[in-house]
């Protein structure tokens, strides 16, 4: 089954996947503690602005670190309302609300999740609404087919688990993975990738 580009995420957890049919060269890259989603230097060039974007990015809060994880731009606001404060419900509805799908050939859904040491929320909003929803254990949203969040059978309990768990699933078109862990107890938050 093709579900495009998904997210995992549960308390303490999470991770996601760019699975493409029509971007198969890409890969993500670590810039200071974010991860980011780019065309490899040998793919032919493309004016689709979906397709390079901050995938996974984290911000301290008083109450302890988030992890965010996504499949565009909707990251960077996401993060930045957590760090001002706002619950993750409303992060993730206010910027999901704000740039809404994605505006190409299949309407593409945002999909995003906010993991916190004991907390998760996942997020999707598509042409025909808006969903929002705290979790207390592993969830999967994707773009297609799989776009309600459901339950994920993550095995995985560190970073780099997770991501090759989610690379390594039988969802088609794997391109790269990203996982990440937030700590309680100032543990603090782990990230890794695979591109392969
Ligand atoms: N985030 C991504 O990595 C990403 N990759 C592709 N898209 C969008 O989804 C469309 C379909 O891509 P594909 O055939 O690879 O599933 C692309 O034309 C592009 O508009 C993306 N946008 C959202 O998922």
């Amino acid at each position: 089954m093709y579900v495009g580009r998904f997210v995992v995420v549960g308390p303490g957890i999470g991770g996601y996947r760019v699975s493409s049919r029509s971007f198969p060269n890409r890969r993500v890259a670590d810039r200071d503690g974010t991860l980011t989603v780019a065309p490899t230097p040998d793919a032919p060039p493309t004016d689709n602005p979906y397709v390079s974007y901050n995938c996974l990015r984290t911000v301290d809060r008083a109450d302890g670190p988030v992890a965010v994880v996504g499949n565009g731009s909707h990251v960077d606001p996401v993060t930045e309302k957590l760090g001002l404060g706002y619950p993750a419900r409303d992060a993730l509805a206010l910027s999901l609300l704000a740039l809404d799908f994605e505006k190409d050939d299949y309407d593409t859904p945002r999909v995003a999740g906010v993991v916190g040491a004991e907390t998760a929320t996942v997020a999707t909003v598509r042409r025909d609404g808006l969903v929002v929803r705290e979790v207390d254990e592993p969830t999967l949203v994707a773009t297609y087919e799989a776009d309600d969040p459901e339950p994920f059978a993550l095995d995985a309990d560190d970073a780099a688990g997770a991501a090759r768990e989610l690379y390594d699933h039988e969802f088609e078109h794997a391109v790269c993975a990203a996982g990440v862990t937030v700590g309680a107890g100032g543990e603090g938050v782990d990230s890794a990738f695979v591109n392969e």
